[in-house]
């Protein structure tokens, strides 16, 4: 024991527009004691040319050289494997962070909240490819493999004590991302936002989603009513997060 206190780490699952952002950054606001990270769209968005960060010395400004995720909605059965090898990576990268500081020196109960994890980016999103035809069967098996052996080599460096799940009607989802508007999403269709709230509930809700480790199976879920409209409601928001302390302390 070093003295430090021990950091629960949390995500924050649920379908697209769900409202995960929007609740992260109110998570943010309400606890000292607690770090959100972001989920790290706009790497995918900006894929940068390697060549251009090999050294300090030899680095110039990182190149954009492709926009990832419009790729993906456009051509799922092209991009959608080489998408989940760059999201899991990206996820993994975020999920290694060390702590800040202030989260060391804390006297209560800090935690570290990540939007998503390499766990959704397996049991929601390569899943629902692979049953939609997007990735093919090789496909899968090679990303299973190398996402069972990274999960199993970081070991308790990416264990999860805890999930968030944001949960809402397809239909609410689909409304919040026309209102979000972002360029690459306008094709998205709500069979496409069906599909991905079967995936979550049968992940996170009923239990029926077979996963491949043993921590993950035990890690306790607290489902949250995101149908209702939270951003502005003070009252909602106090409920939600009075639910999420308490949450954060049976860890
Ligand atoms: N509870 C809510 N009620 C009404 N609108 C909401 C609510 N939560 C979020 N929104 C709105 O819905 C849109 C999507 O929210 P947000 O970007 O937080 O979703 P997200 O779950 O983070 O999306 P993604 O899955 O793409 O990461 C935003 O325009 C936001 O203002
Ligand atoms: N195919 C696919 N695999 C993922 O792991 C994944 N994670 C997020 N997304 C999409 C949802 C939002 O449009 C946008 C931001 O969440 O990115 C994903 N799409």
């Amino acid at each position: 024991m070093n003295g430090s206190p021990k950091i629960r780490r949390v995500s924050i699952e649920g379908n697209i527009a769900v409202g995960k952002s929007t609740f992260a950054r109110l998570l943010q606001n309400a606890g000292e004691d607690w770090e959100v990270i972001q989920e790290p769209v706009s790497k995918w968005q900006n894929v940068e040319d390697a060549t251009s960060q090999v050294g300090p010395e030899t680095a110039g400004p990182a190149q954009t050289v492709s926009n990832l995720l419009q790729m993906m909605y456009q051509e799922p059965q092209r991009w959608s494997y080489t998408f989940q090898t760059f999201s899991c990576m990206s996820r993994m990268r975020t999920q290694l962070q060390p702590p800040p500081p202030r989260l060391l020196q804390s006297t209560a109960t800090p935690v570290q909240v990540y939007e998503r994890s390499v766990y959704s980016d397996r049991y929601i999103f390569a899943l629902n490819m692979f049953e939609l035809g997007c990735i093919n069967p090789t496909e899968w098996a090679v990303y299973q493999n190398w996402h069972s052996f990274l999960v199993e080599e970081f070991g308790h460096r990416i264990q999860l004590e805890g999930i968030i799940y944001l949960r809402a009607p397809p239909e609410t989802c689909m409304e919040r991302l026309m209102k979000r508007g972002r360029e690459e999403e306008q094709g998205v269709k709500l069979d496409y936002l069906e599909k991905l709230h079967t995936q979550h509930e049968n992940w996170l809700l009923h239990k029926t989603t077979k996963v491949h480790f043993d921590h993950l199976s035990q890690v306790p879920v607290l489902v949250l009513d995101a149908g209702v409209e939270f951003e502005k409601d003070p009252e909602v928001q106090t409920g939600l997060i009075s639910q999420v302390k308490s949450f954060f302390s049976g860890l």
